[in-house]
Parts: structure tokens; sequence; C-alpha cells
């Protein structure tokens, strides 16, 4: 066996002085391997975000790869101070169980927002894999108000219009959190301090609407699986007015929260986020090395 694997095998307090300085305590995790040789590993690959991404669609088109085991629930490991004091024993047990040759992968759309993920994520794993589904800026933060007016309605809660949201003294409001979730270049540059762009793999989370298959395709490649995910597995089903999953004769759709319709926005609120994205956006391009077809 290699050598480093003993660290595994002997207590914290008896390595304190073989240990370099940023050692951490939680980078210890022994999973229980079953007799069929299945265990809850911590995920190689995490969809760090972003919120109203399409981050669901991403995780259980994944899901339809046999290679890949999926969390069901969103973890919150890395941004919520009371889990992550928890340590990686429990992270990992969030975990579904998977045969050495799969991937385990899990969803927290809120990943790629928080300041302090990506330094937590390279501590667990500085070869952890992530995949980025990115959005239209402005369809995002559309998408971000229709899920808390929805949320606040439910509750009987008052809301606001999505344009007193959007627009204070005549300008977008860069206090709303929505808009600033949208500010990609901003978060992307956090990751950045810490993972190679060549370890974050973006999906066009638009396209991913549009035409799922050939983005779930350059997902496999990234995460050097073999191609087992079709374009069969894929139907549209216009009640829906999304693409569906078919994994075998199992015909599912996403949840009914995914897929709502966004409320009318006024045209001119519409072209001033616009016209605030725009550079933002150009930022986020020459950052990424890579173009969208963002308004
Ligand atoms: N196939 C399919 N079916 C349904 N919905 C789809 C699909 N592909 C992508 N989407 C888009 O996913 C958006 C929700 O994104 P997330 O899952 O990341 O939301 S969340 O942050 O987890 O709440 C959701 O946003 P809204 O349209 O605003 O509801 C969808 O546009």
């Amino acid at each position: 066996r290699p050598r480093f694997d003993l660290k595994y095998r002997i207590p914290p307090h008896a390595m304190r002085y073989t240990l370099p300085n940023n050692y951490s305590s939680q980078k210890i995790y022994q999973p229980l391997v079953f007799p069929n040789g299945t265990s809850q590993r911590l995920p190689q690959t995490i969809i760090i975000g972003v919120r109203k991404g399409g981050t669901r669609a991403l995780l259980e088109m994944l899901n339809l790869h046999p290679d890949v085991t999926a969390a069901e629930s969103e973890i919150h490991f890395f941004d919520w101070e009371e889990n992550y004091a928890k340590g990686l024993q429990w992270y990992g047990k969030q975990m579904p169980l998977s045969y050495p040759r799969q991937l385990t992968v899990e969803k927290t759309p809120a990943y790629f927002t928080s300041s302090e993920v990506p330094e937590r994520i390279y501590n667990m794993n500085k070869t952890t894999r992530l995949l980025l589904i990115l959005r239209d800026p402005t369809e995002r933060v559309i998408s971000d108000y229709t899920q808390v007016f929805f949320n606040r309605m439910q509750k009987h809660k008052p809301f606001q219009s999505v344009e007193e949201m959007l627009i204070r003294n005549g300008r977008v409001n860069l206090d709303y959190k929505a808009v600033n979730r949208s500010l990609y270049y901003i978060h992307m540059q956090n990751w950045l301090k810490y993972f190679p762009l060549s370890q974050i793999h973006i999906v066009d989370g638009d396209q991913l609407i549009k035409e799922p298959f050939p983005e779930m395709e350059k997902v496999e490649r990234f995460l050097m699986l073999s191609p087992r995910i079709n374009a069969s597995n894929f139907y549209f089903n216009k009640t829906k007015g999304f693409y569906c999953l078919r994994d075998g004769v199992r015909e599912r759709c996403l949840h009914e929260s995914k897929g709502r319709t966004h409320p009318q926005v006024d045209s001119t609120v519409l072209n001033k986020l616009h016209e605030f994205f725009s550079e933002p956006n150009r930022k986020f391009f020459e950052t990424v090395g890579r173009t969208f077809d963002w308004h």
C-alpha cells in the first residue's frame, strides 16, 4: 500500500508533528465498506451552482449515468457553519452508497456565491471536479425573484413586485441579493484563487433547457465518464414546456417548482437590467475565455 495511506489509520493527535501546518482534522474520513463493496464516498464532483441555473436538472440528468450516484437533497455542508462544524464524517454520511467505479456528486447551488466555500472544498480535496451551471443573468434574477415570490405567497407573507425589488432610485438595486448572485465574474474570481479553470466545467443552462443532450455529452467528457447518456434519455413534454427524463421505461419530469412561469417584467426595467449586466458579463467572458449567448 502507498505510505500516505497510513495517515488514515493513525489517530490525529499522534500525527501532530508530522502533519503540514495547514492540516485539518476534517481531512480524515473513513467510510464503512460493505461486503458488496459499496460505501458512502465523499463526492469527487460537486455542482456548485448557480442558484436557479438549472442545478436540479443537471444533477438528475447526470444521475442517468450508471457510473454516477447523486445525493438527493442539497447538503449545504460547505456554506452552513453548523453543518461544516460537523466535519467530514457527517458530510460523508449524507452521501449515497456507491461502488468504487462510480462517481459521487452532490449539488448545493449556494456554494458558488459563498466566499468561504472554494477554500473549504479545496481543503477537502483539491482535485474535486466542479460543475457550474449558468444562465442568462437577467433570466436568473427573475427566476430567483419568482422562487421567493412563490414561497412568500404560499406562506401568506407580503411581497414586493419584481420592479420594486430590482430598481431603487431609478437604478438597478445592488442591495438585492438576487442581483449580486448574477454578477458571475465576482464569484468566479473566488473560485479561481483555489481551482484552475480546467477543473471547473461551465454548463450552459440556457442550452440545457433547449437541448439537454449535447450539454450532457460535454459533462460526461469533462468527468471522463464513458458516453452512456443518450438522446433517448430526454423527451420534450409539451405540457411542462421542458425536457423530461427517460430512464429505461421510467419517464419523469422535474418537480413543478422547476420551470415556473415568470412574471411579466416592465420592458424599461428589463432594458436596465440588460444594460447593467453587459459589463459584468463581458468581464466574466474574459475571465473564463468563453462567451455565452446572454443579453
Ligand atoms: N428539464 C428541465 N425541467 C425543468 N426546469 C429546468 C429544466 N432544465 C432546466 N431547468 C431550469 O432549472 C431552473 C431551476 O434551477 P435550479 O434547479 O438550479 O433551482 S434551485 O436553485 O435549486 O432552486 C428552472 O428555473 P425556472 O424556469 O425559473 O423555474 C428551469 O428553468
